[in-house]
């Protein structure tokens, strides 16, 4: 007989490693016959396209918003679907569905979700990944990393490269001392360990009692896209000045830019205030232009004020229904 198919509901904060984690994983032999399912809090389907860019596998998205707060009703749609269509194509079920929550969802509400799906015999776990070079400031300030943590099965390290872990797993320890921890420093090795098989029967750390679902109070999610006519170094200089203002009430830039002239996005992500080096997509074509800005204690208001004149248009993030893409 066939295992139960395995549901690890992968969270983590803003920033904290959840896609490279994946990523990482999906390199793996072991992967094989895996789904994913991302949930972005912002428009642009950053994760998706670097997920897809990594290798063929089975793939839907969730883009209306944290899944803790509005897509049950979508994600269980969709989990049926990827379910159904591999039944329909005549393949053995998957060994695992892997959701990408958004960095802000808390896992409480996700699971209390897929109960309607308690007649597949899903295994259900919660996988959370842990940013060791901040954990102490995020979960200072942010009631969303402490409930992640506290529903974790499993809490995975890292950055390992950039600080110590020490403070990180007491402060895990503390909040979660029942969750399994990942302390691995080579990156392949730490994605099997995070996604290794797990014992017949293990349901993850209990779900912790529910928070109420809604809106961030204090984080505000935008999109930002740039005006006609605005050239490269208007939109680096602009990125500059949303760090310079922002400061730590920054949490989170990642989106696309591209080049006036050139048809290939170039990825652009920051933690923090700390961005990466902008990366060609060539692979992602037909992704549009646009940044999704996650920030604390601002809105789009206060960024236009501090930013006059900029060539910049800052919006919500519109909703979309699930779509799900079958391998290449
Ligand atoms: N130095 C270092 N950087 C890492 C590591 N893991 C991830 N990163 C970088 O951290 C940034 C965020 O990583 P992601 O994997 O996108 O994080 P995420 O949790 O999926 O982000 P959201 O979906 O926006 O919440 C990227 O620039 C990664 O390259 C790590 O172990 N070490």
């Amino acid at each position: 007989m066939t295992a139960p198919t395995e549901f690890i509901v992968l969270a983590g904060f803003l920033g904290s490693g959840k896609t490279s984690l994946l990523v990482d994983w999906l390199a793996q032999p072991e992967a094989a016959d895996t789904a994913v399912i991302v949930n972005e809090a912002g428009e642009i389907d950053v994760d998706g396209a670097i997920l897809a860019d990594s290798g063929a596998v089975p793939m839907a998205m969730l883009a209306n918003g944290c899944v803790c707060c509005s897509l049950t009703s979508d994600l269980v749609f969709t989990v049926r679907a990827l379910l159904d269509g591999r039944a329909r194509a005549g393949l053995p079920p998957f060994r695992r569905i892997v959701l990408e929550c958004s960095g802000l969802s808390k896992p409480g509400p996700i699971l209390r979700s897929l109960l309607p799906l308690a007649p597949l015999g899903l295994r259900v776990r919660v996988l959370v990944t842990c940013d060791a070079s901040q954990a102490p400031g995020r979960a200072a300030r942010f009631e969303e990393w402490s409930a992640q943590i506290a529903a974790a099965g499993a809490v995975v390290f890292t950055k390992l490269d950039l600080s110590g872990v020490s403070d990180a797993e007491a402060l895990v320890a503390a909040v979660n001392p029942l969750a399994a921890r990942v302390v691995e420093a080579d990156r392949a090795t730490r994605a099997r360990a995070a996604f290794a098989d797990i014992p017949e029967g293990f349901a993850g750390a209990a779900a912790p009692a529910l928070p109420a679902a809604g809106a961030h109070p204090r984080v505000a999610v935008l999109r930002a896209s740039f005006t006609h006519g605005a050239s490269w170094e208007d939109r680096l200089d602009w990125l500059e000045d949303l760090a310079a203002f922002c400061g730590d009430r920054l949490l989170r830039v990642k989106g696309f830019l591209r080049r006036p002239g050139s048809d290939v996005p170039v990825l652009v992500q920051a933690v923090g205030t700390l961005f990466g080096p902008p990366s060609p997509m060539p692979g992602a074509r037909g992704a549009a232009e646009g940044l999704v800005v996650i920030a604390r204690d601002l809105d789009a208001d206060g960024l236009r004020a501090a930013m006059p004149g900029a060539p910049v248009r800052l919006t919500a993030p519109r909703g979309r229904p699930p779509r799900i893409c079958a391998p290449a």
